[in-house]
């Protein structure tokens, strides 16, 4: 495969990377967004997030800004949508992509946790749909979880697995269209349980999170679960499982502190408290740090 023709629907927090992405592994790129604004601002913030990681900043120039979605899509060999996480939406703009867009493009969603079985069935070619999650920022967090559902070719798969392995990706396969996927079914695993600890008064949302980051944490970008399981063995893992699986958390919805704390308008650092209080200046000093990080496991 040589270079590909995307279209990218969605300038925001994902779709703005995502199109950065396929434009420095060498793709033409067609973005588009319905919020003028947002549009307008996307190549200067392509080209800031360049700079900041010393990449090309030519690689914008192959980034096209288009305003209508059937212009993005019409030459497309690939269509992306990364539109807000909204299924009657996302249903709506993927009828609008199949009418434009050439019958043999394929058509993937960046949603987070929606199954693409319900974001594509009313299509007429649902073979050629797919979904890629992609996590933030797109261009510093390697892995797109690429997900089949039921009538997706296999044509369709390994294309997209090699689009996004060139790009310098690093592609899974998930089989079964399941909410949430692979990653974030393990990451609400986790938090549930987090949650589960403060409610419970087991200790306070400081606590949980230094745990995790000065313990397993450490380990966690180079030792996967079933990894570790191996490593200590099956054995001692049925011990643990046997002793603590039957006291965490499993109640099948969120939990009601979580519930009270949205009730209350404490939603995190956009009203200045969720869990815990945040200062301005705190909440930009966890923002740099995370990014600080992943740059430096690039
Ligand atoms: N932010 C994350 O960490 C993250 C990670 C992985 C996946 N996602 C998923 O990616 C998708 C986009 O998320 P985001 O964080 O980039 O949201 P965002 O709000 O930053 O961007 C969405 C963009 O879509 C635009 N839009 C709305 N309606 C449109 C339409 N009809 N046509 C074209 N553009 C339209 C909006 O103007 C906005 O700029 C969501 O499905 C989200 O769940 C987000």
């Amino acid at each position: 495969m040589g270079t590909a023709r995307i279209a990218v629907i969605g300038a925001g927090m994902m779709g703005h990377g995502i199109a950065q992405v396929f434009a420095l592994a060498g793709h033409p790129v067609a973005l588009t967004d319905a919020h003028a604004p947002t549009l307008a601002s996307a190549l200067s913030r392509v080209e800031a997030n360049l700079v900041d990681l010393d990449e090309d900043p030519s690689a914008v120039k192959r980034i096209r800004i288009v305003e209508t979605l059937a212009e993005a899509v019409r030459d497309a060999d690939y269509v992306v949508e990364a539109a807000p996480e909204n299924l009657e939406l996302k249903r709506k703009l993927f009828a609008d992509v199949e009418a434009a867009a050439r019958p043999d493009a394929i058509l993937a969603s960046n949603t987070s946790v929606i199954p693409i079985t319900e974001i594509m069935r009313n299509l007429k070619a649902r073979e050629r749909a797919v979904g890629t999650h992609w996590w933030n920022p797109p261009f510093l967090v390697p892995l797109v979880e690429v997900i089949g559902t039921e009538w997706t070719s296999e044509a369709t798969i390994a294309f997209t697995m090699d689009l996004h392995a060139r790009a310098g990706k690093t592609p899974v396969h998930v089989k079964k269209d399941v909410p949430g996927f692979v990653g974030n079914r393990l990451q609400h695993a986790l938090w549930r349980e987090a949650v589960s600890l403060v409610e419970n008064g087991i200790c306070d949302a400081e606590t949980v999170d230094t745990v995790i980051k000065a313990s397993f944490g450490r380990r966690l970008a180079v030792l996967g679960p079933l990894e570790n399981a191996d490593l200590v063995g099956t054995d001692l893992t049925l011990a643990i499982h046997q002793t603590v699986l039957p006291s965490i958390e499993g109640r099948p919805g969120p939990s009601p502190y979580l519930e009270a704390l949205v009730k209350d308008g404490r939603l995190g650092m956009k009203s200045g408290e969720g869990f815990r209080r945040w200062t301005p200046e705190e909440q930009a000093a966890l923002k740099k740090r995370v990014v600080d990080h992943l740059k430096t496991q690039r």
